[in-house]
């Protein structure tokens, strides 16, 4: 997400990836009833200290006594189902656009001011898709589940109201800062300290547990969908450059100024008892059985968050692949080779990448020489760590250890990974200079 603070960051050469890593389109889950949905134009439910109001409208000529005629005029959408905006023009009567804040798989994310209650939001507003629509219910759904025992909200951004409009549902949120992922990209994959790491994965992990305990499961967990609240920073001595030059001239590092975070995105968030057969997670964050085709449940938002935690250490994804055997390989060269009893039960589409029905077919599988180098390249997980981070590494490298066991069974449940001494041992007096040190 682009903020008028960090727009300005020096940050030549930082687009080694794309700047969006998308579920691929078979990802999306398999149609599921939709709530019941009003089909007025206008319709949509409003979220607020006096509870929730239900209103519809039979036509959209007035909207709470606001006169209506501020729409633009109708226009098509583009080709792929996308709402067609000019900045400066209202949305609706009540919300004037002010810019584009991020695009998804589902549609546009707009940073809007709400006349009504004279504050800045993001609005989502939906592909004119029918699966699409009916995802962005089922999204509705949860964040209205999630509202509801949020207590402080301060776990997931919290929705404000939704109204279908032209066709797009529209998602009415609190307005929150950059992405942990554009904040690393703004600041050319500089990793972020230790005791932020700490303090941002005991957030992430505490949303997670919350989720689970409702029995939903996130299922698309990445620095993308992970906000700070405020896109307040500050620059820091970037002590590990100092002494050499980097590509973009930068002795300084930009740090958040809060830690405060929560999760956005739940258009892909299932419920416990829902079918769990499909693949699920972008790319790089997704567990090895839903790789393996063996069906997958609240671990594999654990196996993520894992990923997660090592990229915000590195600055890089770690499993930087965009292919299922590749993707394997990199998992067994930095954690060790998969359990027999996993592989023996791939299913037909992943039995493929085994030789012999048991052992992985690589370097023989590869593709190309890249491929066989981008594998290879990868250190082992303690390794990894230990490059990156200088004080409890030992803690983090358990603690990630549970966190990307193979086996869903065994993996660390979100509780008790944040009842692991990476949380809960005073790292302050391990720190080599015994100074107490934030960042
Ligand atoms: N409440 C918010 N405040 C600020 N920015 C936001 C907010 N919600 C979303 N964004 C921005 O919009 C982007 C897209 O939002 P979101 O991930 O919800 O869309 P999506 O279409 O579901 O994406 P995906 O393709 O990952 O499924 C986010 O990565 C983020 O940069």
């Amino acid at each position: 997400m682009e903020t008028q603070r960090i727009i300005e960051f020096p940050h030549k050469n930082m687009d080694k990836r794309p700047r969006k890593r998308p579920r691929l389109t078979w990802d999306m889950p398999p149609p599921l009833p939709p709530p019941k949905v009003l089909p007025a134009i206008y319709c949509g439910q409003e979220f607020g200290n006096g509870g929730i109001a239900n209103f519809s409208y039979p036509n959209n000529m007035f909207y709470r006594g606001i006169p209506c005629n501020g729409s633009p005029p109708w226009r098509p959408d583009d080709k792929d189902g996308h709402y067609v905006f000019a900045v400066g023009e209202n949305l609706t009567p009540r919300y004037r656009i002010l810019t584009k804040m991020g695009e998804g798989t589902f549609g546009q994310v707009l940073e809007c001011f709400d006349n009504e209650k004279q504050e800045v939001v993001a609005i989502k507003i939906v592909r004119s898709i029918h699966k699409y629509r009916e995802a962005a219910m089922i999204e509705i759904d949860v964040l209205q589940r999630l509202a509801r025992h949020d207590v402080g909200g301060a776990r997931c951004v919290q929705i404000r109201n939704w109204f279908d409009y032209r066709n797009h549902i529209c998602i009415v949120f609190e307005k929150l800062g950059p992405s942990l992922y554009d904040f690393l990209r703004k600041n050319s994959y500089r990793s972020f300290p230790i005791d932020l790491v700490r303090e941002l994965g005991r957030q992430i992990l505490e949303s997670v547990a919350f989720m689970h305990d409702l029995q939903l499961i996130h299922t698309d967990l990445k620095p993308e969908n992970i906000l700070l609240v405020s896109s307040e920073y500050i620059k820091v001595p970037d002590y590990k450059f100092l002494s050499r030059s980097t590509k973009d001239g930068s002795y300084f590092k930009n740090l958040p100024k809060s830690s405060a975070i929560k999760l956005i995105d739940f258009g892909s968030t299932t419920f416990e008892h829902q079918d769990h057969s499909y693949v699920v997670s972008t790319r790089h964050y997704r567990a090895p059985e839903v790789i393996l085709g063996l069906g997958w449940n609240y671990p594999c938002d654990l196996w993520s968050v894992g990923c997660i935690l090592v990229e915000l250490c590195s600055g890089e994804a770690l499993f930087q692949t965009h292919e299922n055997l590749e993707h394997l390989a990199m998992m067994e060269r930095v954690l060790g080779p998969l359990p027999q009893h996993m592989v023996l039960r791939a299913d037909r589409r992943a039995e493929k990448y085994f030789r012999r029905g048991t052992r992985l077919d690589w370097p023989d599988g590869a593709t190309s020489k890249e491929s066989l180098r981008a594998v290879w390249k990868l250190p082992r997980l303690p390794n990894l760590i230990m490059q990156h981070v200088d004080h409890s590494a030992g803690d983090l490298i358990d603690l990630l250890q549970g966190l990307l066991r193979y086996d869903p069974a065994e993996r660390l449940k979100a509780g008790e990974a944040l009842r692991h001494p990476f949380f809960t041992r005073d790292h302050r007096s391990l720190n080599k200079k015994g100074m107490i040190m934030m960042f």
